[in-house]
């Protein structure tokens, strides 16, 4: 793996139409929400106005993910423990219900003969947030990308997050959380390695 990484390079994120995001459209798809919800974007109620395009720019905004280059550096020391980047905040959208699912992410590697630009791995965990999204898929996608990018001695994602549409709406679970765990290489194959970072995430309040 080169110094920096090609954004292109980077598989494709959540779901995305081949169109990808059309502003106009979901702008024009908004007005007719409100219009069914029994709102007139049209009418007297000026707060009302923007909201289209409002609502059109948030979703474009939570859905396109930020380009940035994988910088990674000669592991000229051998390090050759776990490394892990605790409690990156994260929000993505549920595909069910295109509701928010948001909480932490926390991020390990042991480097083979690379070790990868600490802000990166909470970069990658950006990208594959930024899509209509399962946490299953999320958690295992920033997973595989680590494991296949970097070829390191192992890889453990591990995330923590709440639901809007079991929490505040549907069964209505206040407080409840998700967890959730993919485990690449040694972190998957070897008792010890994948005993420290399950023991890291819980120390730092993981579970
Ligand atoms: N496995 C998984 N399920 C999710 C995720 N986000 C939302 N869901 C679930 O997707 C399911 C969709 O189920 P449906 O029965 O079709 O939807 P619904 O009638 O709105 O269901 P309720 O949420 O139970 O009211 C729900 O159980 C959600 O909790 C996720 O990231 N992973
Ligand atoms: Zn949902």
């Amino acid at each position: 793996m080169s110094g920096s990484q090609d954004l292109a390079a980077l598989p494709a994120r959540g779901e995305r139409t081949e169109e990808g995001i059309d502003l106009a459209r979901a702008e024009r798809a908004t007005a007719e929400l409100l219009r069914a919800l029994g709102a007139d974007p049209a009418g007297d109620e000026e707060a009302l106005r923007q909201t289209p395009r409002r609502v059109a720019a948030a979703f474009g905004q939570l859905l396109t993910p930020r380009p940035f280059d994988a910088t990674t550096f000669p592991n000229d020391e051998g390090y050759d423990e776990l490394v892990v980047v605790h409690d990156i905040p994260f929000r993505s959208l549920c595909m069910h219900h295109l509701l928010p699912f948001h909480g932490v992410a926390h991020v390990g590697y042991v480097p083979g003969e690379r070790i990868v630009g600490l802000s990166k791995l909470a970069r990658v965990v950006e990208w594959f947030s930024s899509g209509l999204q399962t946490q299953e898929r999320l958690t295992a996608q920033v997973a595989d990308w680590l494991q296949d990018e970097l070829a390191p001695v192992g890889v453990g994602v591990a995330l923590e997050a709440e639901h809007l549409c079991m929490t505040l709406r549907g069964v209505g679970a206040r407080g409840a959380a998700t967890t959730t765990l993919a485990r690449r290489g040694a972190i998957r194959d070897d008792p010890d390695v994948g005993a420290e970072f399950r023991a890291r995430v819980a120390d730092r309040g993981g579970r």
